[in-house]
Parts: structure tokens; sequence; C-alpha cells
């Protein structure tokens, strides 16, 4: 903590992990019983060099491939770990979700845990009290409150946990990840409390492997890759390149991260799914399309299931390229009403005339959202491909609206 700070501020100077690896026996023996420590060569530094400093409200994103440092960087602010070199400055009430449950003692019950969490950030008992109720109901856990917190699924401890964190009043909230474990209907819900406190001048520290979340969310980026930072600057900017290396790195990348498994499922409480697709250009269906660039009409029809007690969801189309590069997307939020019948059912239909794109082969996709378009509830990327002919020469991606004029038939001043 730092007093010259304003409460919500963060400032991360030269900061650095160091992990020992010992791994001859002999020389393990030698470190354990002469309490030598052992030298930097011998190890190495999943995060090392961090510098950046956060303003009270700012929103940074976190991104990288698996393995990048990611999580040890959140639990250095956090303060669960502690830094080999450089420091971390926070101002204010930090409240943390991190690894699942995290912070947790496995032995108490819920309604212990709440109160030890709380009273760790500073709450006297009488302020714990008058929002427990509150907490309790949030996480929907009523029923296990008073059950070892051993005894809940990874589901219910992401509940409590973020439950806690976000009621506490943080200045500074740090989210790793975790939301994605919850059932989809607590993460439509987390979603909105997380708006909900950022809009309230708190800030916030989200990794995710879900651009669209950070995109969402976030005014700056972090991108660490091999524990260094490789770019950190406004969203649009470090979100671009970090897609581009996503991009160029496709072929070796696959298997070792998911920022874009082609296909989720919903998980198995989802309170939304996708139930059909259709896929047409110029009236013919199926997977694999072959049209007209400028000229082709593209038809998708999405059918989707969700609970009776939700507000309708939103559904979105996306335009890849074929390594997955989003060009363009367009949901529903144009659309003032989309109708379910009784048991949840609703249809929607994108129609894209004149298909904007230029000659080559691209990729659509769904996503099913919730009402305000925050959380992801399944998708399904790619749902066909579509492959275009062109005659004219126009280059890149798109074909531009735009139109050429003659301005004089005089000849050209310049050349006389
Ligand atoms: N306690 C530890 N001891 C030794 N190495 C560790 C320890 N914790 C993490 N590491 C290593 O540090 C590196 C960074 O790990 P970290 O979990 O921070 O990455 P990440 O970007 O969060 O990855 P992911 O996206 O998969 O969660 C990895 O190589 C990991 O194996």
């Amino acid at each position: 903590m730092s007093s010259d700070m304003p409460r919500g501020a963060v400032r991360v100077t030269n900061l650095g992990k160091h992990y020992a690896i010992l791994p001859r026996p002999l020389r393990r023996l030698w470190h354990t019983l002469l309490g030598v420590p052992p030298d930097a060569s011998e190890g190495f530094w999943p995060v090392r060099h961090i510098n950046f400093s956060l303003q009270p409200g700012q929103a940074l994103g976190i991104v990288g491939l698996n393995g990048a440092g990611k999580s040890t960087l959140l639990q250095l602010i956090n303060g669960a770990l502690t830094p080999t070199e450089g420091r971390v400055e926070t101002a204010g009430r930090v409240a943390a979700l991190l690894e699942l449950g995290a912070g947790f003692n496995p032995e108490f019950t819920g309604r212990e845990n709440i109160h030890l969490y709380a009273a760790a950030l500073g709450f006297t008992r009488s302020q714990i009290l008058a929002r427990f109720e509150q907490i309790v109901t949030f996480s929907g856990l009523r029923d296990y409150i008073d059950r070892p917190v051993k005894t809940y699924s990874s589901g219910m401890l992401v509940r409590l946990a973020f439950s806690v964190a976000s009621a506490l009043e943080p200045d500074i909230l740090i989210i790793d990840e975790a939301l994605s474990v919850g059932d989809g209907d607590f993460s439509r819900k987390s979603f909105d409390r997380i708006a909900a406190i950022k809009e309230q001048g708190a800030t916030i520290i989200l990794c995710s492997h879900v651009l669209y979340h950070i995109d969402l969310f976030c005014d700056h980026v972090l991108w660490l890759h091999e524990g260094r930072v490789k770019a950190l600057g406004p969203t649009a900017h470090v979100l671009s390149a970090y897609r581009d290396f996503l991009d160029q790195d496709v072929v070796t990348r696959d298997g070792l991260t998911h920022p874009d498994p082609r296909t989720a499922a919903p998980p198995k409480s989802a309170p939304a799914e996708i139930t059909s697709v259709e896929v047409r250009l110029d009236g013919v269906s199926g997977e694999r399309l072959a049209g007209r660039s400028g000229v082709s009409t593209l038809t998708v029809d999405v059918g989707y299931r969700t609970r009776t007690t939700l507000p309708p969801p939103h559904v979105a189309v996306v335009l890849s390229s074929v390594t997955g590069r989003i060009l363009a997307s367009h949901d529903s939020q144009s659309l003032a009403v989309r109708p379910i019948d009784g048991r949840g059912r609703g249809r929607l239909r994108f129609v894209l005339p004149s298909i904007p794109l230029t000659r080559g082969i691209y990729r659509v996709g769904v996503y099913l959202l919730c009402e305000r378009a925050r959380h992801v509830y399944q998708w399904i990327d790619p749902v066909a491909t579509l492959e275009l002919e062109q005659t004219t020469t126009h280059q890149g991606y798109f074909l531009l609206n735009g139109h050429w004029e003659v301005v004089s038939s005089a000849p050209d001043a310049m050349a006389k």
C-alpha cells in the first residue's frame, strides 16, 4: 500500500518472480542442508521486468499464451506471491478471484470463509453481517453455506469466491479467467456485476483467453509473452497485434492454447443454447458454399432455446479468414423485439446482400449471447465455409462501397 497514490491506483515496478529448479538430487541436498540460495541460472523467471501503472477506474486486460506468466503476475499483484525483485504498490482494498477458491480454508464452512475473507479485507463483524445476505443470495448457495467448502464443486467455489470478492466494494478487483468455470447463468450475472463495479469507479485487472471479454471490459491491455511484456497500450492496438500473432502462429499454437476453440458446447446448466443453424448462399444451404463476391446473398438462420425466465438472448454472425481472424461481425442488438415462444424457443435470420468480401475462403460462425451481449452462452465457429469468386481486380478482404468520379477532362497541369 502506498500513501502517495489515490485509492484504486496500482504501480508495478521492475517486477520479477524467480523459481529455482534443482534437478540433481545432490545439489538439492546441498542447498537444503546448507541453506545456500540457488543462483539465478538454476531456475527460471515466469515473469520479469514488468512495469506499468493504473489510475483508479482503469480496466487492464492481460493476454498471452498458456504459460506466459499471467497467473503468476496476478498473484504477485494480489500479494499471494512475494516478488523476487521489484515491487507492487496498490492503494485501497484489493479483492481477487484467482485460482479456484484461493484464499478459502477447505475445512471451514462457506459461512465461516465469508467471514474470514471479509475480515482479511478489513471489514468489521457488523459490516460483514450487513453484507452477508447479499453475498449468499448472489452465490445461490444458501443450502450449502454451512457445509465445509472442501465438499463444494469447482463451480460452487467460483460462485462463492466471486460473490464475496465482488460484494466487498473493492477499489481494485483482480479476476483470473475463473468466471468461465462457473455455469452459464452465474457467469452472466457475474459479468453484469463486474460492469457495475467498473461503473462505480473501481480498477479492474482481468485475465482471459476470451478476447471478446477483454475487448468489452478493458481500456488497456498488457500482452505477456514468455514472462515479459510484449506490448502494453490501448485495447484496440494491443489486441490487434495479439490477434495477428495468433494468426501467424496458428499451426504451432494449435492445441496449446484455447483463445478460439472452434466449437464451444454450452455448459450442462447453460441457460440458453443454439438449437439449429442453417447457412445459405443464394438460397443454397450447406457447410461449404460457393458464391460471387459482391453479388451473392448470405443468409444465416439461427434457432435457440432459452429459459423462459430470462430475457431473450442475442445472436451474432461472425465472418473470419481461414486462419480464424475475425474480419467482421453483426449482432442482433439492432432488433428491438426478439420473440420467444412459451417454451423459450426463438429463431432469427441474418441477411447480408451483395456480400462485400473479395475473392477468397471465409468462415461463418454463430454466437449466442446474453441480452446485453456481454456473456457468450455458446458459439459454433465455423458453421460453414464460403468460397467466393470475383471478376474485378480489387484486393484485400473487403469490397469498398465507394465509386470513382471524373473531376475534369482537362490535361493534367503537371504534365506541362
Ligand atoms: N510454483 C511454481 N514453481 C515452478 N514453476 C511455476 C510455478 N508456478 C508456475 N510456474 C511456471 O511458470 C510459468 C508461468 O505460469 P503461469 O501459470 O503464470 O502462466 P499463465 O500465463 O497463467 O498460463 P495459463 O494461461 O495456462 O493459465 C509456467 O511455465 C509454469 O509452469
